[in-house]
């Protein structure tokens, strides 16, 4: 090994010195880099021999979680991270691949299945951002399970905070999903027709949010997405999903175009709104099997509540009907994806798993720190992950390199690091309020239990009806306004900016409120309960773990 290859070495360790040295390796084509135990790779974006290259390598990192594996028995994790489209997805396809190689397993065909659904649950959990064509749009965290002797039994796949706010909204110049443009380009007119769907430019969610941009920008686009749909329903096939299943997700997916594209008018009648157009309404209610349309209509665009008894109807205005209507599409989009995350597990597991298992490998790919033009609440939140990652960071990574110099005698100084457990306090917890200007605030409870951090402070203020993202800013820079790390935006009363361990991030509040409720409205639910179509229902009622994967279905059927 280089005395270059490991970042370790070099006497002065800082920020320019790091950036010089892997800029320099990456001009000679040394795309990895070790400082210390972490391997620093820097993406190539061009096809290279991986399999050729030495150390410092990716696969130095498999190996050496396999190696502590057997050595000590004990569980291993792999952190990936990164900034999106620093190679985070590619970096863990090849590190599953080198332990699949190493590993001994009895199921030969473990590798191949791992391999084939990563394509399936990209179709899915994948769209095209500004900053990545294929940015994954979940957390992954792929656990590989061993017997206690080093053999590989199976593996589990759990997916974390997927932006399904993307099915219904986006920012300008990305994609949807690429699911539902691969749906357009490679199904035949006959089996569209057999959805309700002709066009793709009539549907709200695939219109690019730049006017004048046509659904796909050029013939190209529309081979790549047209072969990605042939590889995906030859990959469900593959992975065991019955051809009634791949006509459900279809169905699901044509429902929730449909559903997009309901319109809501203000109706003089009810002093609510009534919708405009009743075709998409029939589609979606034929293809999610709900016969009572009424019902379904009704559910869209009121609220039914039953006090002391008496049934009382209160009509929606657009902005709840219309939030409304996407709670549904997103919901079905997640659940689906659930389901789907589900019926892959099932087929990388075996019942060896549960039956001699002992330790595991885990990787973890989450979407890495973002700063965009606009940041929503996605962005908050992914951030905010981030910085927990980061936290977890620093107090595993600097007393450990500590107790090393320790243990082998080496003089050392303290290392100074920042910590960010301010940001995190100002997220999760803030101790000590000290602002004083607490008008207009809403609160749930007074006195003792004041809310703390953002978090609690976002949650009380989604309880108020008459709230709007504005009093949530307003209720921040009251509570919040004393950290350090939280910045008013001066004129501008919906926004806010933090600043991150990694750098300083805006966010604009429109939207936080609404998206935090995530009200899907009992009676809509209740009409899906009531479907015609066990898929639909058992979507409905199957059990969803914390993190969303449908793992296993409580059937309604009686
Ligand atoms: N080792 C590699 N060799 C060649 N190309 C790569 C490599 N790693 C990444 N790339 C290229 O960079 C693109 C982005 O990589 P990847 O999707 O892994 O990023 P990411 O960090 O997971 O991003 P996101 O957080 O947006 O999902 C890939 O689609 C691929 O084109």
């Amino acid at each position: 090994m280089r005395q270059d290859d490991d970042l370790s070495n070099l006497e002065v360790l800082d920020e320019g010195t790091i950036v010089h040295a892997l800029r320099a390796r990456f001009q000679h084509d040394h795309f990895c880099t070790y400082i210390g135990d972490i391997l620093v790779a820097v993406n190539p974006c061009k096809s290279v021999p991986i399999f050729d290259e030495q150390p410092p390598h990716l696969f130095w990192v498999a190996d050496a979680a396999y190696r502590e594996l057997l050595a000590t028995g004990r569980n291993q994790v792999i952190l990936v991270s990164g900034e999106s489209g620093a190679g985070k997805t590619e970096s863990t396809k090849y590190m599953i691949r080198h332990l699949m190689y190493i590993s001994p397993s009895d199921d030969t065909s473990l590798l191949d299945k791992i391999v084939q659904v990563n394509p399936l649950l990209e179709a899915f959990g994948n769209a095209a951002t500004v900053m990545n064509g294929n940015s994954s749009r979940f957390g992954k965290f792929i656990e590989l399970s061993y017997t206690p002797t080093g053999n590989l039994l199976g593996a589990k796949i759990d997916d974390y905070i997927l932006e399904k706010s993307r099915v219904v909204h986006r920012s300008r110049g990305e994609k949807n999903f690429h699911v539902f443009y691969a749906l357009f380009a490679g199904m035949s007119r006959e089996r569209l027709l057999y959805y309700f769907l002709e066009d793709p430019e009539c549907h709200r969610i695939m219109r690019d949010a730049e006017p004048g941009l046509g659904v796909f920008r050029d013939p190209e686009e529309f081979q790549y997405y047209r072969s990605m749909f042939h590889n995906l329903t030859a990959i469900m096939t593959d992975v065991g999903f019955s051809d009634e299943h791949i006509t459900l997700i279809f169905l699901v997916l044509a429902a929730i175009l449909h559903l997009a594209n309901i319109v809501f008018v203000p109706c003089e009648e009810t002093d609510g709104v009534s919708v405009v157009d009743e075709y998409p309404l029939h589609a979606v209610a034929k293809l999610l099997g709900v016969e009572d349309e009424v019902q379904l209509t009704e559910a869209l665009i009121s609220t039914v509540s039953r006090i002391k008894g008496e049934r009382i109807q209160s009509w929606k205005n657009e902005r709840e009907a219309n939030d409304g209507r996407d709670a549904l599409a997103k919901e079905l989009y997640s659940r689906l994806f659930g389901w789907i995350v589900g019926q892959v597990n099932r087929n990388l597991t075996t019942d060896n798993v549960h039956r001699s298992r002992g330790p595991s490998i885990g990787l973890l790919d989450m979407s890495g720190f973002e700063n965009f033009p606009c940041n929503g609440f996605d962005q908050f939140l992914i951030n905010v992950t981030n910085e927990r990652l980061q936290q977890y960071f620093m107090d595993y990574i600097f007393p450990r390199e500590q107790l090393d110099y320790e243990r082998e005698g080496i003089t050392w100084t303290n290392i100074e690091y920042h910590s960010n457990e301010d940001v995190l306090n100002l997220v999760f917890q803030l101790p000590n309020i000290t602002s004083s200007e607490t008008n207009n605030v809403h609160f749930i409870s007074d006195g003792e239990q004041k809310p703390h951090g953002i978090l609690r402070l976002l949650d009380e203020e989604s309880h108020f009806p008459q709230s709007t993202d504005a009093s949530l800013v307003h209720k921040l820079k009251t509570y919040s306004g004393a950290s350090p790390r939280f910045r008013p935006i001066v004129g501008d009363n919906c926004s806010f900016s933090i600043q991150h361990f990694a750098e300083q991030v805006t966010y604009d509040a429109r939207g936080f409120l609404e998206r935090n409720r995530d009200n899907l409205s009992v009676d809509l639910v209740t009409c899906l309960l009531h479907s015609n179509n066990n898929f639909i229902r058992d979507l409905f009622t199957a059990y969803r773990s914390e993190t969303g994967t449908i793992s296993e279905y409580v059937s309604v059927r009686q």
